[in-house]
């Protein structure tokens, strides 16, 4: 078995609601994302000789990814008041609503979804929260 690793960050807000702690303000991290893509075989003609997936293609779509999530604020479904959210918007703010509390678990869970969705054989994605704090979902 063959595991390649491909890691891209992106910088976001979210708060954790719910949380009894600084973690319920809202506040920044650098997120780093590390998802690790396996395979069984090489491919054994042509540009793809030798490698199990291009790194090129594996980084692009980390990339792409993650950029869609870089400077947003990332806000739990049914967690900040309507009125509160539309003037957000209104203001221009950058947000995304998502179906889970957003911690770097449920990151992890969402990254290796997003790229199984993609057509990648998943091993494990890892997502750090701070240097120090990570998460990893595997199946
Ligand atoms: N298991 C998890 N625990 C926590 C998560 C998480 O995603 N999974 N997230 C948080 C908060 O988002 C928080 O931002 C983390 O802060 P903290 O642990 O305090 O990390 P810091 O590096 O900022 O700590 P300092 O001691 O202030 O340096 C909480 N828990
Ligand atoms: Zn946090």
């Amino acid at each position: 078995m063959y595991i390649l690793k491909g890691e891209h960050s992106f910088d976001s807000a979210h708060f954790l609601a719910g949380y009894q702690g600084k973690c319920s303000n809202i506040h920044g991290h650098r997120w780093r994302v590390i998802a690790e893509i396996c395979g069984g075989e090489l491919k054994q003609e042509g540009q793809l000789r030798g490698m199990v997936v291009d790194f090129g293609d594996i980084k692009k779509d980390i990339k792409k990814m993650v950029d869609d999530h870089d400077h947003a604020l990332i806000i739990e479904k049914g967690t900040m008041k309507e009125m509160t959210l539309n003037c957000l918007r209104e203001e221009g703010f950058y947000i995304i609503e998502v179906d889970f509390r957003p911690t770097a678990e449920e990151f992890s869970r969402y990254f290796y979804e997003i790229l199984e969705g993609k057509g990648y054989s998943v091993k494990r994605v890892t997502v750090y929260e701070t240097p120090t704090n990570s998460a990893t979902y595997e199946k």
